[in-house]
């Protein structure tokens, strides 16, 4: 993969830059500024080469339309504060503000343009869509640069279409981050265990497909969870759960059982009426969910079911918090989970977003784990041993 220095003299290029800025936000306060701080060394070294860097991100998942909730100006803030250089911030994606910006950087300045994804064409399936969108964004320099590892895994203008209409290279997170799996992925220390929670259920339930060829446990807690427990007969009440994947997963339960893989799932939950800070919670068996209430951690038993399953693990690898962590009563299944894979003699690695800003609230750091990663789905994807789009698009 082409790196940075491969790409020529690039005083006075302006580069298109990719990184993954998708922070946890409350209001307009991030939360979580990993990833803003984990693209700084791109930016920089791009900076200093006197380079014009026009950095290109998402944030959430906004329907194709500006949404100011998910406008990207506190990360532009953050990300001056980071740099100790202005950044300019261009109102929209490829229109004339962005046109503006980017005309009126010098050499070695740097601009965040908004939200990708305020543009349908972004994410669209249509590849000649994707690719338009991806010709108008190229208007707006003259180099490509990916460095948005946890967007890797998707086929989108910005992370594959750019590359195939501009010179490009792979960013030094990007180069990190790949150097960092192939080692986890290259003959894993046994038992190799895999932990996975969070909320994207439907993206994420698929991975446990080329999982199951791959690991010795799987421990399934979060949002994740109530398919499963479903899928086992059990009534799951108002918590997250993908209906229509209900067969797929007695499918992955009749497979661990073949192939002799332990796939571990919660026996306790924590439940509550509402999303909510001050929520009444109780815990309840994870067979006996009332119906209207949320499953939302999971419970004291799973912990130590967990704990277990983890403690002579050589090799984890974690993604997807165990419970909504953000509030309070719900948030000790992830501490929990997150002391035991820190804990863990041998390879531990965290990925996600939202797992890492999890273990980083929690006080523990880069130091307590092997890798602390970026992407979530991007990692588990280079786990189970698919292409990239993201990544094979920087090959050609
Ligand atoms: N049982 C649950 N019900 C609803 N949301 C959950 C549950 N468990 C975890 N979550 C939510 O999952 C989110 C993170 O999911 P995800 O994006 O898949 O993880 P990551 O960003 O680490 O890859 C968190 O915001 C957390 O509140
Ligand atoms: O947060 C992200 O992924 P992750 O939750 O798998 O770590 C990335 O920014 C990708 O976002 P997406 O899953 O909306 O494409």
């Amino acid at each position: 993969m082409r790196g940075i220095d491969e790409l020529g003299d690039l005083r006075g290029q302006r580069v298109l830059l990719r990184s993954d800025l998708n922070v946890p936000l409350d209001a307009e306060t991030i939360t979580d500024d990993g990833r803003v701080r984990a693209s700084v060394p791109t930016i920089q070294q791009l900076a200093s080469a006197g380079a014009r860097v026009v950095v290109m991100a998402h944030l959430g998942r906004p329907k194709g339309a500006p949404e100011a909730k998910y406008s990207l100006a506190p990360v532009a803030k953050r990300l001056s504060e980071l740099l100790g250089a202005d950044v300019a911030f261009a109102a929209d994606t490829v229109g004339e503000s962005a046109r503006k910006t980017v005309a009126a950087l010098a050499d070695g300045d740097v601009a965040l343009l908004e939200n990708l994804r305020f543009d349908a064409r972004e994410t669209s399936k249509d590849d000649a869509e994707r690719a338009a969108f991806a010709a108008e964004l190229a208007e707006l320099g003259d180099v490509f640069v990916s460095d948005g590892f946890g967007v890797v895994h998707r086929k989108q203008a910005s992370v594959y279409d750019l590359a195939e209409v501009l010179p490009h290279a792979a960013g030094l997170l990007v180069k990190a981050e790949v150097q960092a799996f192939a080692k986890v992925l290259d003959d894993p220390a046994r038992p190799y265990v895999v932990v996975l929670g969070g909320s994207k259920v439907s993206d994420k339930l698929g991975v446990i497909d080329n999982l199951l060829e791959k690991v010795d446990r799987l421990l399934i807690g979060g949002g994740m969870a109530f398919t499963f427990l479903k899928a086992q007969g059990y009534e799951v009440g108002g918590s997250l759960l993908e209906e229509d994947q209900l067969d797929t997963v007695r499918g992955y339960l009749d497979r661990a059982g073949e192939r002799g893989v332990e796939l571990v799932l919660p026996v306790d939950v924590v439940v509550a009426a509402d999303i909510s800070a001050d929520a009444a919670t109780s815990v309840v068996p994870a067979s006996a969910i009332p119906a209207d209430q949320k499953g939302l951690d999971i419970g004291p038993a799973t912990i130590e079911l967990f704990r277990g399953k983890l403690a002579d693990a050589k090799t984890v690898v974690w993604n997807g918090p165990m419970g909504v962590f953000e509030l309070a009563p719900f948030a000790e299944g992830t501490k929990q989970v997150a002391i035991a894979v820190s804990e863990v003699q041998g390879t531990s690695v965290v990925g996600g977003g939202d797992s890492a800003a999890a273990v980083r609230q929690l006080g523990l750091d880069e130091g307590a784990f092997t890798h602390i990663s970026t992407g979530g789905g991007a990692s588990l994807e280079l786990l189970e041993g698919k292409v990239l789009p993201g990544l094979t698009v920087l090959e050609s």
